[in-house]
């Protein structure tokens, strides 16, 4: 289901200031040297992708992208929330064409692995495996979880969705690394989201599950997933905002939220 119209960001630097962001300098720097990153925002002869992570479990502050057509912004601001502490980045876009998907998923392949990130698809095993990932996030209306685990193997991440469902939870556990609830709190990406009490997340934590809060997390109320059993929480206004939002201003709002988020 569409939720949400494609954003266009008007963020290309436009004075020395603009210019002088972590993030936007990695990538434009990285273009320039013809590194890591240059093939990332526009089609690359070089189709060797870096291989994920070793896999871990997600903690801390997991970001989810903004359905954008915008390349270059959506580099630049991926890489910025990985420099404000990002552990894991989920490539989402609910509206794009399925050729602009795998464009911008392998991009992001590129941006997250080159930083030692895990890149995790939404929805699609296919689109997983087409595009290197280091696994995929699975909801009620998407691939079935055991089977994508016989796909994918067991070096993948996968997360699946539990709504405010404790028995989805119970019946996916032993296949998945990650199991989410939500909405914990109110959307504006995912208005008619059920709402998951914040209780579920601690059920969860006392099973040993790893688990994930989604759903309006910000930084004015992510402390309370945490403290009910989070381990990690999943975020995409919060940490990307709105149209427009700098990727230097994704950074700061990455800093914020993983410095709540994270539990040494
Ligand atoms: C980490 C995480 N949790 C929940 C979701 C939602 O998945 P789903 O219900 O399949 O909805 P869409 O994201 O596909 O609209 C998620 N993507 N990631
Ligand atoms: C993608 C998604 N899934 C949800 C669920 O409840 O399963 S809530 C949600 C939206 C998350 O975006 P934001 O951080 O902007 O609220
Ligand atoms: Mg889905």
């Amino acid at each position: 289901m569409v939720t949400s119209a494609p954003k266009r960001h008007r963020w290309a630097p436009t004075s020395g200031e603009d210019v002088a962001t972590n993030a936007q300098e990695c990538v434009l720097a990285e273009e320039s040297r013809g590194g890591a990153a240059a093939g990332d925002t526009a089609a690359s002869a070089d189709d060797t992708l870096p291989p994920p992570p070793p896999k871990v479990p997600i903690r801390g502050l997991y970001a989810l992208t903004p359905d954008t057509d915008d390349d270059e912004w959506l580099a630049a601001a991926v890489a910025a929330a990985i420099a404000g502490g990002a552990s894991a980045v989920q490539y989402r876009n609910k509206t794009a064409d399925a050729e602009t998907r795998l464009r911008q998923a392998r991009m992001l392949v590129r941006v997250c692995h080159s930083r030692g990130v895990p890149l995790i698809v939404n929805d699609s095993v296919d689109m997983a495996i087409a595009s290197g990932a280091a696994g995929v996030h699975l909801g009620r209306d998407d691939d079935n979880p055991f089977e994508a685990r016989r796909r994918l193997g067991p070096d993948a991440i996968i997360g699946v969705s539990c709504y405010d469902e404790f028995e989805r939870a119970e019946r996916y556990a032993a296949v998945a690394d990650n199991l989410a609830f939500g909405s914990l709190f109110g959307s504006s990406t995912k208005p008619g989201a059920v709402r998951a009490p914040l209780e579920l997340l601690t059920r969860a934590k006392a099973r040993g599950w790893n688990v994930v809060g989604i759903g309006g997390v910000d930084a004015s109320n992510a402390r309370r997933a945490v403290e009910a059993g989070a381990d990690a929480v999943a975020v995409i206004t919060g940490v990307f905002g709105g149209i427009d939002r700098l990727p230097n201003a994704v950074e700061k709002s990455s800093v914020q939220l993983r410095g709540i988020a994270f539990r040494p």
